[in-house]
């Protein structure tokens, strides 16, 4: 049985006055019966670690220390009190030329470092027009997740480019459909496939939550701008904890 994970990206937003939302959070779902993550701008893991949540950073460097002036190490991650990171986001993607491979070390030195990985993947708008989503999706699944993946140690987390910060959402038969293949793929390649959670991104709200999380195979949301705020981010962690 796969638990419900509801996570949240605060991406380059966040000083330490936003700490409060947390604080709000956590008196609203402590007791919450599904899983909740916060990924807030590496300056403020160290000021969430007495939450009642997982912290996870949202970027490491694939190498353990060195002369990487600005970068960060999935063990300094830990160290500060994340569990968990993400890797691959689009944002990086395109912002920093992050490849499928550099993904990949990413993701196996989140592992060396006893973190879970929260592995992004999804198509442009573009391929999702010109009929390449899934061959996409085949591609990033295979570049990006290391053979020494699991359920334990892996989240995987599908976010159409498209979707990401514009409020355009995809049909629930499109959500359904890639997140069917994300499984097939997951359950084919690793003898644990079919425990690994795979989390739907992009555009999530409370007002269209609780239709995503009734979707088979979407076993919770990784959500950017409707997590900064309590108020926001409430309703949708409550629908995913009616969906559970
Ligand atoms: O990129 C996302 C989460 O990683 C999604 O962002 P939005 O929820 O703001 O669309």
């Amino acid at each position: 049985m796969r638990r419900k994970l509801a996570a949240g990206n605060w991406k380059m937003n966040g000083l330490r006055a936003d700490l409060a939302t947390l604080h709000t959070l956590a008196e609203r779902h402590s007791a919450a019966q599904v899983d909740i993550l916060l990924c807030p701008p590496a300056t403020l893991i160290g000021a969430c670690t007495d939450l009642p949540f997982a912290i996870g950073g949202q970027d490491c460097h694939p190498n353990t220390s060195g002369a990487h002036t600005g970068d960060i190490s999935a063990a300094m991650l830990a160290d500060a009190g994340a569990s968990h990171v993400i890797t691959g986001h689009s944002e990086r993607r395109a912002d920093h030329g992050e490849t499928d491979a550099t993904v990949a070390a990413k993701s196996q030195a989140a592992y060396d470092a006893g973190l879970q990985a929260v592995i992004c993947i999804g198509e442009t708008l573009n391929e999702r027009e010109t009929g390449k989503t899934l061959s996409v999706i085949d591609q990033q699944l295979a570049g990006s997740i290391p053979d020494s993946s699991s359920a334990a140690n892996t989240i995987i987390a599908y976010e159409p480019v498209w979707a990401i910060g514009t409020g355009k959402v995809p049909t629930l038969d499109q959500i359904g459909e890639v997140h069917a293949h994300i499984r097939a793929r997951l359950t084919a390649r690793f003898s644990d496939g079919d425990d690994m959670r795979i989390l739907y991104g992009g555009s999530v709200k409370g007002s269209n939550a609780a239709d995503i999380f009734g979707v088979a195979d979407v076993d919770g949301a990784l959500v950017g701008g409707a997590s900064l705020k309590a108020d926001d981010f409430s309703p949708i962690i409550s629908a995913l904890e009616a969906s559970a």
